[in-house]
């Protein structure tokens, strides 16, 4: 049966609406919570059993079991050489642009001499060891390798590795053009792992693998739930699951454009959320009319009216375009593009999304690609509190103290007060004991 197909995206009227917008914008049915269900026992499992539970999962899921779990050199090196030379060349495009906007993110350490001889560094220090997921369940995401493998190359990481579902139509190995970019990039520990069981082979590690101390990459709401599962036994960057956009436009948008860009992120899961927030009723029919138009046309029109058509997919009409900010806020997309006359000045309104694409010519398939940001971004709200991926994932800030005799007698007396108070005295102790000696 085919989904509905009601003037293409319900409508939710929030015009006389003040407050409470969290509830109220559109939410998918099943969430990372319910998935998590599905995702513990499959984590569990590669826990105490290792490459075999990987191995097994792999059959159930992907439909088809590798002859091993990682990916040969010869491999990589055969897809390189296959790899079209013009995906190529955008493959090097996107690894630029997004390589200047790393290094021009990456921070310092920092030297502050607190009092004479008294000496704290802030030390940036990469993390050792780290594991990339790349989706490629319903699409190679190529790019992703790029959003991923940069950020950690640029922060310095010394150890990563990367994996990716196995494809039945190539024997088990996840997709060749994965394996080219990652050849590319110089990345030769790769893995033919997907989904949950992929992300509990890189933070427990099995007979395979060593283990990571981070995970990033997005993927589906069972990739979303396994981070939430090992959040703790790895780092994790964010839960970045299903994509999601929202449009925040008015009566000054294009609706071909609007409803293109809708169509473009709907493409990528029947769960993608597609919600446009406007003060235009005459926009919301245009784009409605626009839609009708173009999904039929498109080479995913199944996924994208499946997901057109959920809960999670809207238009949400609002009064004018400060409420529309509003309810952009309380919703937290992925992706939100701002569509409205001095586009600007609204999207400096915004604090809650992954990240925010500002007037007509800044489309997010352009930050899929080869804007120079990161498309790995938090989804299902958590924009309230996470960030896109980028180099400040792969590092830790590390506190170098150095004091000399001097400046820890001039303290001194204020950190034994201060032990003190806290019925501590033994760490005074510590103190006292220096400074006796050196009198
Ligand atoms: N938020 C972001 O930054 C971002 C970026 C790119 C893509 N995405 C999202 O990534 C996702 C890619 O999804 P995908 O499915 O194509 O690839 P995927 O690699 O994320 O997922 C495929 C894996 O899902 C697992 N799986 C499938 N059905 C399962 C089930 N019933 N129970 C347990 N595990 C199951 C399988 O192990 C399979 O290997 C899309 O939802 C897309 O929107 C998000
Ligand atoms: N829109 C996705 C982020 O949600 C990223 C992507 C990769 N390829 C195409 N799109
Ligand atoms: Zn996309």
């Amino acid at each position: 049966m085919r989904p509905r197909l009601q003037g293409v995206l319900r409508r939710l009227d929030l015009r006389d609406q003040t407050d409470g917008y969290r509830d109220a914008v559109p939410r998918a049915e099943v969430d990372v919570e319910h998935a998590l269900a599905a995702v513990v026992p499959i984590c569990d499992d590669v826990r105490d059993r290792g490459a075999a539970a990987v191995l097994d999962a792999g059959e159930r899921f992907d439909g088809v079991r590798s002859e091993r779990l990682r990916v040969s050199a010869e491999d990589i090196e055969k897809a390189r050489l296959g790899l079209d030379p013009a995906v190529l060349d955008a493959i090097d495009e996107s690894i630029t642009r997004l390589r200047a906007t790393c290094e021009a993110e990456l921070e310092r350490t920092v030297s502050v001499e607190v009092a004479p001889g008294a000496l704290v560094e802030r030390r940036i220090v990469p993390m050792q060891r780290v594991g990339l997921y790349v989706p490629g369940g319903l699409a190679p995401l190529v790019s992703t390798v790029i959003m991923n493998a940069v950020p950690a190359q640029v922060a310095g990481v010394p150890g990563i590795a990367l994996a990716s579902p196995p494809q039945v139509e190539f024997g088990g190995l996840p997709h060749p053009t994965i394996l080219a970019a990652c050849a590319r990039l110089g990345i030769d520990e790769v893995y033919a792992a997907g989904g949950a069981q992929a992300l509990a082979m890189l933070a427990y590690g099995t007979e395979e693998n060593e283990p990571v101390n981070l995970v990033t990459g997005p993927g589906n709401i069972y990739v979303a739930a396994a981070k939430r599962h090992l959040q703790g036994v790895v780092a994790i960057d964010s839960e970045a699951g299903p994509t999601e956009i929202a449009i925040v436009a008015d009566s000054t948008a294009d609706p071909a454009f609007v409803a293109s860009d809708l169509i473009s992120q709907a493409e990528h899961d029947p769960m993608a959320a597609a919600v446009l927030i406007t003060d235009s009723l005459e926009l919301a029919d245009a784009v409605d009319a626009e839609l009708t138009r173009q999904v039929p046309l498109a080479r995913h029109e199944e996924r994208i009216r499946t997901a057109l058509a959920g809960s999670q997919s809207a238009t949400v009409l609002v009064r004018d375009t400060d409420q529309g900010v509003d309810v952009a806020n309380a919703y937290a997309a992925e992706h939100l593009e701002i569509q409205t006359a001095d586009a600007p000045a609204v999207a400096d309104r915004i604090v809650n999304a992954g990240a925010v694409f500002v007037g007509s010519f800044a489309p997010v398939s352009l930050g899929d690609y080869a804007a120079g940001s990161n498309h790995v971004l938090p989804t299902a709200g958590c924009a309230c509190h996470s960030s896109g991926l980028s180099v400040r994932a792969f590092v830790k800030n590390m506190h170098v103290v150095t004091y000399s005799e001097a400046a820890l007698r001039d303290v001194g007396p204020q950190v034994v007060t201060l032990a003190e108070a806290e019925d501590l005295p033994s760490h005074g102790a510590a103190v006292t004991a220096r400074l006796e000696r050196g009198q």
